[in-house]
């Protein structure tokens, strides 16, 4: 990457222009840096004569919220295969991409502008149908075509080779599985939530036990390819359809922790309703069709998951009994898990989501977290337990019932 600079606007159009095949020679280019996550730029450029647009996502060399904080540009090229690799097992559930530039570490790709990221649409209390069949397509194409049930034993291990991202995986590590934990530095704490945390959660030896039990699965368990940060931020929706993007914590890792990113951020929007000024009967609605969709994910995602088996499984794995039921248990167990830590990292940790910072009266916001932290914890100390998704559900309706009570 020896000829790297982060690009300005202006370098960014100059940059694309002489990218063949995407705008035309007449074309009268605007850029803006519209990067709202933690890491990198990302620049939307729109010719004004056709409305053609595209955008150009780079790598900063550090973090982004962070200045201070070094971070290999080389991320890119996990992001980049990683989006070729779902692409192909999902028949276009990604961006477009139409060039892959690894000196410059950047992607020029398909404008999504015209749909929504996910988290902001769950924030304005939309509803989306299709999104449990869409995402469960997705989860059950991506993780079983690239685990061991259906690759030749060879060609997965040179893919989990290829996928060696320890520099992002560093990050879940810390920030997802380990920090949030005690009173680490890098964790961004609400003041109204600190007694919560200093009188009660940080002493909860058996949650910080059963997390870093988790920790070593996410570290050791090469299972399948993974997004590696499947959060309702990394989704772009519409009534029609999703793509999932920022894939740049890819890696082979736990299945569960893609499902259970889902999951874990559905039940942070579930939480953050705690805080806002909407009535009982919308409350009650929308988390309503929260859990119906989680339940739905799950469901759909072992139907799917159970056919390509049936179907595409090496032989002598299909040949074991009890083996599909068993392998799936643990895997619902493994989600509900992971989905748990992702809950609460986001009520304590570095980085934060929308759903609940943005309930600015910080007393009603910590109630929010601490009912994220309450069904979080569950997740995580309960998981052994389940046995299906209705079980979990179960426990989420438990403990909101305490709550309204
Ligand atoms: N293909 C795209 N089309 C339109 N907007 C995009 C696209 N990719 C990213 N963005 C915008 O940029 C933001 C940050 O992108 P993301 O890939 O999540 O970067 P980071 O890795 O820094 O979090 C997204 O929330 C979205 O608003
Ligand atoms: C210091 S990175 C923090 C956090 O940011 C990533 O999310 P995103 O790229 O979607 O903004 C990832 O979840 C990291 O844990």
């Amino acid at each position: 990457m020896g000829n790297y600079k982060p690009l300005t606007k202006r370098e960014a159009i100059e940059y694309v222009k002489q990218v063949q095949g995407i705008f035309s020679d007449n074309a009268d280019l605007e850029c803006e840096e519209i990067g709202d996550g933690n890491l990198n730029l990302v620049f939307h450029i729109c010719d004004k004569n056709s409305d053609q647009s595209i955008i150009i996502k780079q790598a900063l060399d550090h973090v982004r919220i962070v200045e201070s904080w070094p971070l290999t540009k080389e991320r890119v090229r996990f992001e980049y295969k990683a989006m070729d690799i779902q692409d192909k097992l999902t028949n276009g559930m990604v961006p477009k991409v139409y060039k892959f530039d690894e000196e410059l570490a950047l992607i020029v790709m398909e404008d999504l502008s015209d749909m929504t990221v996910m988290r902001k649409g769950l924030i304005a209390g939309e509803k989306y149908p299709h999104f449990a069949d869409q995402i469960s397509t997705f989860l059950s194409k991506t993780i079983f075509y690239t685990s061991d049930l259906y690759l030749d034993p060879k060609e997965k291990k040179e893919k989990v080779k290829e996928f060696i991202n320890p520099e992002l995986c560093k990050i879940t590590e810390d920030l997802v599985f380990t920090d949030p934990y005690y009173d680490a530095e890098t964790n961004n704490i609400n003041p109204e939530l600190r007694p919560y945390l200093e009188n009660e959660f940080w002493k909860k030896n058996e949650l910080r036990k059963e997390v870093t039990i988790l920790k070593e699965k996410f570290m050791t368990k090469a299972q399948s390819l993974i997004h590696g940060d499947l959060h309702t931020g990394s989704i772009f929706i519409n009534q029609e359809a999703i793509k999932v993007f920022d894939a740049e914590f890819a890696f082979y890792g736990p299945s569960g922790f893609d499902i259970g990113a889902v999951i874990g951020n559905l039940i942070l929007n579930y939480a953050s309703w705690t805080g806002k000024k909407v009535s009982r009967e919308f409350k009650n609605d929308y988390r309503n069709y929260l859990l119906e969709t989680i339940k739905n994910i799950w469901n759909e995602f072992e139907m799917k998951f159970r056919s390509f088996w049936d179907k595409d499984a090496h032989e002598v794995i299909k040949a074991v009994d009890g083996y599909q039921d068993a392998y799936l248990t643990q895997l619902l167990q493994d989600s509900i898990g992971m989905g748990g830590c992702k809950t609460m990292r986001r009520c304590i940790g570095l980085a934060h989501v929308e759903d609940l910072d943005g309930i600015e009266d910080l007393k009603k916001r910590a109630e929010a977290q601490i009912f994220a932290l309450k069904i979080g914890e569950a997740m995580v100390i309960r998981r052994k337990k389940l046995n299906s998704i209705e079980d979990f559900i179960k426990i989420v309706q438990k403990i909101t019932n305490q709550e309204d009570a």
